[in-house]
């Protein structure tokens, strides 16, 4: 019998291990710095958990069932988690918390049969607790660092504002309302076309999708529309932060009021991280402003504002490995404790440990016997350690290095 992994199953060696860690640390340095604090939340949810923010189809959790028969998923992000455990383990808190996560997602492919990969890797944050614009302005900011100490620096900022964008689609029948959001959605100008609209409102929605480009020009065509007083409030807010972020941060930025997505539960800015690259674009992460969603896993339907961001690990791997930025192999051991006979293991095993406590991050091997001289010294080479130690038994060591 040959036991294959299931479809979409994905096995990491140590070097994809090594790799992987090179970028997570980097990001965890960052979130250390921020300030912020790892959570770890259950893999396995209640699918009504997962789906309760309403950005989750059932459709792409896997899904299990326990002996109670509830309905179980796999969890295809973190931040509706991190919701229900905030409004109910770390009820009594105080505000604002800071969290990150690094962690594996799942999410279910429509083919089986091409072996994509269900299961992702995601390090991101959540700042919970503060609805301002200084908190929107740190988590974008957070956001460029994380990118800056992977050294990747062609990327962009889609910026967009849900907010703004759903009360420009208010103006809509709503029997149309989600036909017109869909269409925007998907940059879809035939669709458009295609709905019974007047040609007033069908040209009202084709300048929402075109609400895209430089900050400038956008914040001045939308307020060009006739905005009522709450309207108008949130674009100039939006105006306060492109500001702030123009002068502070050192990317590039692209507001785009038509970036919604069909299912959200974003309440106020919404973004994704694009890298611009010879192969083409690619999404490297995304986020938002969910002021609503605390409040469907509170007892008492209580709100609590928060924001955050996932950066996806196979993403920034894609682009790092371009540019040869990561580990090419993992890291060598610095020594091999060799016992000369039978009578020495035990001085072999003691001068090891020795080694293993005399610094930080030091690499000791014991060979494990069955070999001559000559062919642990060429397992030394091939494996680059540089130090071979013989023990004999009284403990007496010579120590040879392997160049
Ligand atoms: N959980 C979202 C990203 C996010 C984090 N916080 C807010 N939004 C996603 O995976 O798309």
């Amino acid at each position: 019998m040959v036991y294959q992994p299931p479809a979409g199953a994905r096995d990491l060696l140590p070097l994809d291990v090594a790799q992987k860690c090179w970028i997570e640390n980097r990001l965890q340095q960052v979130f250390h710095r921020w300030g912020y604090h790892r959570i770890i939340t259950s893999t396995l949810e209640r699918i009504d958990t997962l789906m309760a923010g309403g950005a989750i189809q059932r459709s792409t959790v896997i899904q299990l069932q326990n002996a109670e028969d509830e309905e179980l998923g796999l969890r295809p992000e973190l931040t509706a988690s991190i919701a229900r455990t905030a409004v109910t383990r770390m009820a009594g808190v105080t505000y604002p918390q800071r969290l990150y996560y690094n962690t594996n997602v799942f999410q279910r492919t429509c083919d089986y049969r091409r072996n994509q990969p269900q299961e992702f890797y995601q390090a991101g944050v959540e700042l919970l607790g503060s609805g301002g614009l200084l908190a929107d302005v740190e988590v974008l900011l957070l956001l460029a660092d994380c990118l800056q100490a992977l050294s990747i620096n062609n990327w962009y900022l889609i910026l967009g504002e849900a907010g703004i964008t759903q009360s420009l689609l208010q103006v809509f029948p709503a029997n149309l309302r989600n036909q017109v959001r869909n269409a925007i959605a998907h940059l879809d100008r035939v669709a458009i076309d295609n709905l019974p609209l007047t040609e007033e409102l069908r040209s009202r929605a084709t300048t929402i999708l075109d609400l895209r480009g430089n900050s400038v020009d956008v914040l001045q065509k939308v307020s060009s529309l006739d905005l009522d007083a709450p309207q108008q409030e949130a674009v100039n807010n939006l105006k306060s932060l492109v500001e702030l972020l123009e002068n502070q941060g050192n990317f590039l930025l692209i507001l785009d009021l038509s970036l919604i997505q069909t299912f959200d539960y974003y309440t106020g800015i919404s973004f994704e991280v694009v890298s611009d690259t010879e192969a083409g674009a690619r999404v490297l992460g995304r986020g938002g402003r969910y002021d609503q969603l605390l409040g469907q896993y509170h007892p008492q339907g209580d709100n609590i504002p928060g924001i955050g961001f996932a950066l996806f690990i196979e993403d920034l791997y894609q682009i790092l490995s371009c540019y040869q930025q990561l580990p090419q192999k993992t890291p060598p051991s610095n020594w091999l404790v060799v016992a000369e006979n039978n009578q020495a293991y035990d001085a072999a095993f003691a001068y090891a440990q020795k080694l293993r406590n005399s610094t930080h991050l030091v690499r000791v091997e014991m060979d494990l016997g069955g070999r001559d001289a000559e062919a642990i010294r060429q397992y030394a080479r091939d494996r680059s350690i540089a130090q071979i130690a013989w023990v004999k038994a009284d403990g007496s060591t010579t120590i040879e290095s392997n160049n």
